[in-house]
């Protein structure tokens, strides 16, 4: 990868150029009218940054500790599934370009490399698992065996799915399922040892799922549990009282329900809710690093990035992964350095004003 690409929007088009038209849009897009998608990042750019000047601040610090895992950033690898279709060698490389960046990569349910080859592939890897609660708890209980097996650090379940999106460009394109020779590892009944039937199982989206599954998962297991997927804050007050160790405020990319508020317009309510109780993460639309400075200055504890992480593995594997990565990371701290400031532990929400 030699091309010159000095912004994630360079590294959209490259992996545009480089992938089939229907896996582009299967990444890319999202449910209905696309308003939520558009609207994560539209978002942003309404919020403006009112810095701060001669405060000899010096170099910024920037990494964070979320729930025992320290990244020298704060910017995660949201879960994403099926990387394969973007590299031959899929997750692996995201997770190497992770373990390269320091940072924390929250490993998908439905990811084309199960979990344990992810873990050998990069030594060192700080991994998350996220999970989609399985109406079939036992077998909801055998995939959690399975992350905390294989050295996983936190569980992130995601809670705004009880249906799949209607999302019309795999409908037009017809993308319904993964190639010959692709599957989600992790569903494999071999790898479960769970007696299933059939050569992987199907990933339910279950509109059953409830507190009660919450409550199942914290006996269940040692592991923090990071709800992924809270928009109200109501919900974000029951999660508290259902003994989440962190939230994650996300509308799925805008995959899911369309016309969702942007995540970042959420997050001032739900971390007044929370009330520093305990960290509250987001996604949706993070681009820049003044995105990630505008999210962590409205509270946030750290953000993660999903379709840029796919369109750096799309445009040059692991090495597109870390450049991703790395030129996330040099924006943040040229950003902070801009406002005046010595480490995202003093942002705050006087930097940010409405425009
Ligand atoms: C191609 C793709 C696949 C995704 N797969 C999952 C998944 O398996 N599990 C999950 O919880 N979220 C999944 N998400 C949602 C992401 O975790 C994240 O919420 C979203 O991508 C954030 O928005 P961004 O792409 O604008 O950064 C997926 C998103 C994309 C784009
Ligand atoms: O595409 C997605 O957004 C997603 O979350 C998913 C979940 C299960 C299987 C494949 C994709």
């Amino acid at each position: 990868m030699t091309a010159v690409l000095p912004a994630i929007r360079d590294f959209e088009a490259a992996a545009r150029d480089r992938l089939d038209p229907a896996h582009y849009d299967y990444f890319a897009g999202g449910a209905g009218d696309e308003l939520t998608v558009r609207a994560n990042e539209a978002a942003f750019a309404r919020l403006a940054l009112l810095p701060r000047v001669l405060r000899g601040a010096g170099s910024p610090r920037i990494g964070v500790t979320l729930l025992g895992s320290r990244a020298a950033m704060p910017v995660l690898v949201a879960p994403t599934a099926f990387h394969r279709l973007a590299d031959p060698e899929g997750e692996k490389a995201t997770a190497r370009a992770a373990a390269a960046a320091e940072t924390i990569m929250i490993v998908s349910m439905a990811a084309t490399v199960a979990v344990e080859d992810v873990a050998a592939a990069a030594p060192g890897a700080t991994l998350w698992f996220q999970l989609y609660v399985q109406p079939d708890m036992a077998f909801t209980e055998a995939l959690v065996r399975r992350a905390e097996k294989a050295g996983c650090a936190a569980l992130v379940v995601t809670v705004d799915s009880p249906a799949r999106g209607r999302r019309d460009r795999d409908v037009r394109n017809g993308f319904d399922d993964l190639p010959a020779g692709m599957r989600c590892e992790n569903l494999r009944c071999e790898n479960l040892c769970d007696g299933g039937a059939g050569p992987v199982r199907p990933i339910v989206m279950s509109p059953v799922i409830s507190w009660e599954h919450v409550d199942m998962l914290r006996r269940m297991t040692r592991l923090p549990i990071v709800l992924k997927g809270v928009t109200h804050p109501a919900d974000a007050r029951l999660a508290l009282d259902h003994g989440v160790s962190a939230l994650y405020v996300s509308n799925h990319g805008g995959r899911q329900l369309d016309t969702v508020p942007a995540t970042v317009d959420l997050l001032p309510e739900i971390v007044a809710a929370v009330g520093g109780a305990v960290p509250v993460l987001m996604d949706g639309g993070i681009r820049r690093g003044t995105d990630v400075i505008k999210a962590m200055a409205l509270g946030a504890s750290a953000v993660a990035v999903g379709r840029p992480v796919i369109w750096g593995l799309a445009a040059g594997g692991e090495c597109g992964v870390a450049r991703v990565l790395g030129l996330l990371r040099d924006e943040v701290e040229h950003a902070l350095t801009l406002c005046g400031l010595a480490s995202t532990q003093d942002l705050e929400p006087g930097l940010v004003r409405r425009c």
